[in-house]
């Protein structure tokens, strides 16, 4: 059935439809990993985010009910320029068609998905809507209309954890040879802005036993659980939105040890009075470079952001430690004087490379050093 892409400028695609029957409108990104749409799909920071692959073959080892890193898909429509059919992979259980429409999500083939990335490259972000089935384009310009964006709005509440919760899953043993999980040393609160699962699992595997947290959590009341450490976890939207999150962090600043990856960045550096600001089309793949400052030596990264912390705003508070080599913006910063550090990629990858999982020792290390 024929699906269309509208975009807020008036440019339209027109392709084949897969996935769910269905229209929905969001903020129109690409991603450059060459793998690991599952994982994309079910990462909660695609929140209300259509998201075009750039890679021109995608959904060949097809799907399983392993590799979501949360509960659910919340992209609002996935484009390719070809989805496979016919899945090979020992651990596939559905194709890429079927569970896009498990999941409820659009999907969008067949259309010339360079052209596409070339023309948000050049003229920035924006709003779209896809929709599988309906074509009109006076209808879907309408329903477009009434779709307010990304910027100023906090969408991180309505999908992170009601309760607090217990994780107590490692990384995945995808051969089942029943390794073992590392002993507890610290205990971390984990605020959950949208997390990944595979942050969880990777703080598990560093010997942190793991309660996930309510983005809205009042931080007394995390403090009250007497954790070691306190990671901010990644999430969707508009980073200058997450009020209660950003009051929360300043509240704790300098009385535990902090650890934040990309939205946990841009919170505490909001709370340490630093500004957001959009980038122009946002960094997306499992193939971004960045510099340790520190140690001089090149990470290949894994990123999804379409905000980013002005290095100027943010005064002598912060040392930067990583930066973005393809546009030199902020990658990564140390507090000069409580125990906190962040990252703005993802160095859970899930897709992506290994580099930066020393961060996570370095966590542990930071604490050690504050129990002294
Ligand atoms: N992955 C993330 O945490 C993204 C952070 C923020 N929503 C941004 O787009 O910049």
């Amino acid at each position: 059935m024929k699906a269309v892409l509208l975009l807020e400028d008036g440019t339209v695609f027109h392709g084949r439809g897969f996935g769910a029957e269905s229209y929905r409108c969001g903020e129109v990104v690409f991603n450059t990993s060459m793998t690991g749409y599952q994982e994309i799909l079910t990462d909660p920071s695609y929140n209300e985010q259509i998201i075009t692959m750039t890679y021109p073959l995608i959904g060949n080892y097809g799907t399983n009910s392993e590799d979501f890193e949360s509960i659910r898909s919340y992209a609002s429509g996935f484009i390719v320029k070809e989805a496979c059919d016919y899945p090979s992979s020992w651990r596939n259980e559905a194709s890429l068609d079927e569970w896009l429409k498990s999941q409820g999500i659009v999907g969008l083939e067949g259309i010339d998905t360079r052209k596409l990335v070339r023309h948000i490259r050049d003229s920035g972000a924006m709003r779209g809507i896809i929709s599988h089935g309906e074509t009109d384009a006076g209808s879907l310009k309408e329903k477009l209309s009434e779709y307010p964006g990304l910027v100023g709005r906090n969408i991180v509440n309505s999908i992170s954890a009601k309760e607090p919760y217990h994780w107590n899953e490692g990384t995945h043993d995808i051969y089942k040879t029943g390794r073992k999980l590392p002993e507890i040393e610290y205990k971390v609160a984990a605020y959950d802005f949208g997390i990944k699962r595979n942050i969880l699992r990777l703080l598990r595997s560093h010997g942190f036993s793991v309660t996930v947290v309510p983005a809205d959590m009042p931080a007394e009341e995390v403090m009250k659980m007497n954790p070691d450490g306190v990671f901010l976890s990644n999430g969707p939207g508009d980073p200058a939105a997450v009020n209660c999150g950003i009051e929360n962090v300043r509240k704790m600043l300098g009385r535990v040890p902090m650890f934040g990856i990309c939205l946990g960045q841009q919170i505490l550096a909001l709370a340490l009075g630093a500004k957001s600001f959009k980038l122009k089309f946002g960094h997306r793949g499992a193939n971004h470079p960045v510099k340790n400052l520190e140690t001089g030596k090149i990470e290949i990264t894994t990123q999804n952001h379409g905000f980013c912390i002005d290095l100027d705003s943010i005064g002598d508070k912060v040392e930067a430690t990583h930066i973005n080599l393809n546009d030199n913006t902020l990658a990564g910063i140390k507090c000069r004087e409580y125990p906190a550090f962040t990252v703005q990629y993802h160095p859970e990858a899930s897709p992506g490379p290994h580099d930066s999982r020393y961060l996570f020792e370095d966590f542990k290390k930071m604490i050690r050093q504050f129990k002294q």
